[in-house]
């Protein structure tokens, strides 16, 4: 089946839906990445492309291995085997740091370390690209004393796009959940990347700020770059995705529009195991948490018989 589409997705038209299908104009391109942990493989992904210039969500059951993937293609992590390429240009081995100057940036939760400083001195961070946490209080210490301006003025506008520049000396950790998202975000913006990759944008953000961060989004695809996110909440994943790709259990096992791979088979299946007759958008948690615990105090009962 191939997708219809229009829009900022009309570059989506006529993409096939099999796992790993190939885009008119990848931004990534992958094959055969693998990540085993002990004996488990957490990513086994046989072809993998992203198209330039839409939104594309990366969903998938807990411990699925989108997080392992996603450390994968940003250079936080080193895979058993594969390759892949970003506008062309091969990136294993390449450092995170540098990933990000290539214009490919993950965003982060908010860690002990980056809750400590505040909203301004995280997002002259965000400039240095991205090296590990062990890097930032030493390339913290070097942009201070250097005072770089420029980064000041851009750390500046963002601050005002995202409407934080009200909050731009207070310790990143007094945000609530939701100003931590775009906060996050904002901090990856000031590389200027190309591809920005989101992890789990609405997690912790409360309904009355959920408007503005899909907001936010869209308009990060609407000036021309590349999104790739990894989200749960699924109202989102159909609200702003051009197209979705599904992983279980280290592989992907479908993707395409959001309304087609919530009406796959394969998905259904990925997420539900024996529960096939159910739309994937209704899941209803209570009633799954019911019939496990009504399993439970029948087998008590049983237990309790003489
Ligand atoms: N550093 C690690 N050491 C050992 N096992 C790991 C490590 N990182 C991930 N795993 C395992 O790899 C598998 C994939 O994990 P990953 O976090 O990538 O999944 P995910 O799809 O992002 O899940 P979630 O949606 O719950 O965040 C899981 O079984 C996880 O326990």
């Amino acid at each position: 089946m191939a997708a219809e589409l229009s829009g900022a997705s009309g570059s989506l038209a006529g993409v096939s839906n099999e796992p790993g299908a190939s885009k008119p104009d990848p931004i990534i391109k992958g094959s055969n990445i693998t990540r085993t942990f002990g004996g488990l493989k957490a990513v086994d992904v046989e072809k993998i492309e992203i198209q330039r210039g839409v939104i594309t969500a990366l969903i998938g059951p807990n411990g699925a291995g989108k997080t392992t993937l996603f450390n994968l293609l940003t250079g936080f992590d080193e895979p058993d085997s594969g390759t892949w390429t970003f506008n062309d240009k091969p990136l294993a081995k390449v450092p995170a740091y540098k990933v990000a100057r290539l214009g490919m940036v993950r965003t982060f939760q908010l860690t002990k370390v980056l809750a400590k400083l505040t909203v301004i001195e995280n997002m002259r961070l965000g400039a240095k690209g991205q090296r590990g946490e062990k890097f930032l209080s030493a390339a913290f210490k070097s942009l201070w004393k250097s005072q770089e301006d420029e980064n000041t003025k851009r750390a500046d506008a963002l601050l005002e796009r995202f409407k934080l520049d009200a909050k731009r000396e207070d310790f990143a950790g007094s945000l609530s959940g939701g100003q931590r998202k775009l906060l996050e975000m904002a901090r990856a913006l000031m590389v200027d990347p190309e591809l920005i990759m989101l992890d789990e944008p609405m997690a912790g953000v409360n309904p009355a700020l959920k408007q503005s961060l899909l907001g936010h989004v869209k308009s990060l695809r609407d000036e021309g770059r590349t999104v790739l996110f990894v989200e749960h909440d699924m109202d989102m994943v159909r609200d702003i995705s051009d197209w979705v790709i599904v992983m279980a259990q280290g592989q992907i096992v479908a993707e395409g529009t959001p309304q087609s791979v919530m009406a796959d088979q394969r998905v259904i299946d990925a997420y539900l195991g024996a529960h096939h007759d159910t739309d994937i958008t209704e899941i209803d948690v209570s009633e799954l948490e019911q019939e496990a615990e009504a399993e439970l105090e029948a087998e008590a009962a049983e237990e309790k018989k003489p």
